[in-house]
């Protein structure tokens, strides 16, 4: 679904990424973890086009976007979903206006059709019928992600990406979220890139974990992958304090026997 290859980015002087690598597939959530500042966001704005690269390429549904001319281009963006940090809903418009935003930019369809599509996914991310007509304002952060990631389905995408999409959610709301996630991946087979600072939701929805570290992916894989990879920031963050009270330690952990240990099970 994603392979990035020697992908490097960079400020100025400052160089963020430097030859990264990293590949998604179909069909799973992968949960994209590394310190604060490493560059998480700057990837995933790279892959979306959002920042540009000094070198590397970066296919997306097998596809390049640089040899891609525009309707090409608009044609595998509709098949992207993105959630950005904190929602960024716009405030000035509904939940319904939100979600219908996508619509209007790529599709020509009556306003009383993308009422109907907006409602559908209103109710597949598990906000009430009356949340279409309230405005971002007057939500609770549960219900802004959840009003977020409907606009962020709303064509139907096949590769979605969330920023940190449980930060803010207090742990019930938080484990709710990650069930959601997880049955729209096997109900609508998405596939799922999702940076998240929340130990919970690695161990219990994420299937495979990656790991931004001296501006690359220092590991790609499984919690027992990262249990055994030698680096003392992986070693910190999977073995911690934090972590030792959700995941078991020893090796052999599959995401399974993870789950029943993680929040809310
Ligand atoms: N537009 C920009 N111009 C200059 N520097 C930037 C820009 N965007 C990001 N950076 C720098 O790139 C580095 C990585 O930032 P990024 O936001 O990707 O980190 P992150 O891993 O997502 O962090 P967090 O987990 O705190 O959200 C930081 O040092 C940041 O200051």
């Amino acid at each position: 679904m994603l392979s990035a290859r020697g992908v490097t980015v960079g400020f100025g002087s400052k160089v963020v990424l430097d030859n990264l690598n990293l590949d998604i597939y179909r069909g799973e959530i992968l949960g994209f973890v590394g310190a604060s500042g490493t560059g998480k966001s700057v990837l995933m704005r790279t892959v979306l086009r959002l920042l540009p690269r000094r070198s590397g390429n970066i296919k997306i549904l097998g596809q390049d976007f640089d040899e891609l001319d525009e309707p090409q281009r608009n044609a595998l963006d509709m098949r992207l979903g993105v959630l950005f940090q904190q929602g960024a809903l716009f405030s000035s418009l509904t939940v319904k206006e939100n979600i219908q935003v996508p619509m209007r930019e790529y599709l020509d369809l009556p306003q009383s059709l993308m009422d109907e599509l907006a409602q559908l996914k209103i109710r597949l991310v598990g906000l009430a019928a009356d949340a279409a007509d309230k405005y971002p304002s007057e939500l609770s952060g549960g219900m802004i992600k959840r009003a977020a990631l409907a606009r962020a389905l709303a064509l139907d995408p096949e590769l979605v990406f969330l920023d940190e999409p449980t930060s803010g959610l207090d742990p019930i709301g938080a484990a709710e979220f990650d069930e959601l996630i997880a049955r729209l991946r096997d109900t609508l087979g998405l596939t799922v890139y999702m940076v998240t600072h929340d130990l919970d939701s690695l161990f219990s929805v994420c299937d495979r974990i990656a790991v931004l570290g001296k501006k690359r992916v220092m590991v790609e894989g499984t919690i027992d992958d990262m249990l055994a990879f030698d680096d003392p920031w992986v070693q910190a963050y999977f073995k911690g304090k934090r972590a030792r009270s959700i995941v078991p330690q020893s090796g052999h952990a599959g995401k399974d026997s993870l789950a029943q240990d993680s929040r809310g099970k």
